[in-house]
């Protein structure tokens, strides 16, 4: 089956944050906040989810559950669900993990606001990548605990970890968690096995534990291999893995992640404390995502190599001095624009007010990301190209 990734689907009238919530999100302004353009005039590029319908088995499965038209309280009781998805986990990543290890949250951020409570001291520390998904350092304030930011090496727009400078923040006795980003969003590195080794050894031998975030570990460039952290470390039960269908299959809207944590004492405290129940129609989603999505995810994946390429030549072309390389992992384009704006810009205004585009930058990111955009090019290619043109032609101007 050939699936539409050209289709345009109407999100406006279903709650969607990419298309209701960009005032509150982005800018912290009320519904009223006005913009020289209407909100259907917007090119939206900013919230990581897809503008693709959802893999049709998927949503069949959601209608199948609802034809049992009773929904009450639900958990993931029947073993299938773990077989699907470890059966995804062996079948791509060649790892798995026994099925008393997995847990369910709503939402992979909803659990990092949660093991962080468990995990850290009230005066204890975590230790980030930047420039990081944002959600990472607001789920350490949630509980309190500092963040401590180990500043990504970046070299023509291609990152790498400092080392050194994670091993001195590592030494420090107060940091005792690391939540680490594999693949790392914004930067769409897909960390290599020989970096997860250096990284996690010098995790493990300093004490911390470690939250490895794997949401986007499906969303490789074609022919790229995701390697889990916790399958360098077998012999460790301090690493907890975060993985989800919701970024894959575009279905964050059913806030279904999984959550595998292997230390018994560390997951006896979660199920104690954990809100436990599940909505049945995510749970029917999720299976079905990880029994029946994979040749819409190959084309899926297609499709978004096609975008990004489009998106270095257009850049190639039109805005010769961005720094942008294709990233190996997400569907988001990092963007190095400092040559066209200065650094007190705030970017995500600037587009909105003077192109028409929603998107993330600038100061978004928690550090060291000052003069670069976040683009997520996972549109139709008509959509990315009238994007692309607003912005070359307002920083070209
Ligand atoms: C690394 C990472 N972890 C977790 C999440 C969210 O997980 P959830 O709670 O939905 O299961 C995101 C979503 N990233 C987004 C969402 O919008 N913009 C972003 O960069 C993410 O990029």
């Amino acid at each position: 089956m050939n699936y539409n990734f050209d289709e345009i689907v109407e999100r406006r009238g279903t709650n969607a944050m990419n298309t209701d919530g960009f005032r509150e999100y982005i800018f912290h302004a009320p519904p009223t906040m006005k913009f020289p353009y209407a909100d259907d005039e917007f090119i939206r590029m900013w919230v990581a989810d897809m503008e693709f319908a959802t893999p049709p088995a998927v949503v069949q499965a959601i209608k199948d559950r609802a034809d049992k038209r009773i929904f009450g309280y639900t958990k993931v009781f029947d073993p299938e669900y773990y077989e699907a998805f470890s059966s995804w986990t062996q079948d791509r990543y060649a790892w798995t993990f026994p099925k008393e290890h997995l847990v369910t949250s709503n939402g992979i951020i909803p659990a990092l606001f949660e093991l962080i409570g468990h995990i850290c001291k009230p005066d204890e520390k975590i230790l980030i990548l930047t420039p990081s998904y944002a959600y990472f350092k607001y789920a350490a304030d949630f509980n309190s605990i500092e963040t401590v930011c180990s500043t990504l090496l970046e070299n023509d727009g291609y990152y790498t970890m400092d080392f050194d400078d994670i091993e001195r923040k590592a030494k420090d006795e107060k940091v005792t968690l690391c939540v680490y980003c594999n693949p790392h969003n914004p930067s769409g590195r897909v960390w290599s096995e020989e970096e997860l080794r250096k990284v996690g050894q010098i995790c493990l031998d300093n004490g911390l534990w470690i939250i490895s975030d794997e949401i986007h570990c499906d969303l490789l460039r074609t022919g790229l291999t995701h390697t889990p952290l916790a399958k360098l470390f077998p012999e460790t039960d301090r690493i907890i893995t975060c993985m989800a269908p919701s970024k894959t299959f575009n279905m964050a809207g059913l806030m279904f992640s999984n959550v595998i944590i292997p230390n018994d004492e560390l997951r006896a405290t979660w199920k104690q404390r954990h809100y436990p129940f599940e909505n049945p129609l995510s749970i029917a989603a999720a299976q079905a995502a990880y029994l029946h999505g994979e040749e819409w995810l190959n084309q899926l994946k297609a499709y978004l190599d096609g975008n990004f390429e489009f998106t270095r030549q257009y850049l190639e072309e039109h805005l010769p001095k961005a720094v942008f390389k294709i990233p190996e992992s997400t569907y988001l384009a990092w963007i190095n624009i400092n040559a066209y704006v200065s650094k007190d810009v705030d970017l995500p205004l600037y587009f909105a007010n003077n192109a028409g585009v929603l998107l993330e930058g600038g100061n978004m990111f928690v550090a060291d990301s000052d003069g670069y955009i976040r683009l997520n090019l996972a549109c139709p290619s008509s959509v990315l190209e009238e994007g692309l043109r607003r912005i070359c032609e307002l920083l070209n101007k």
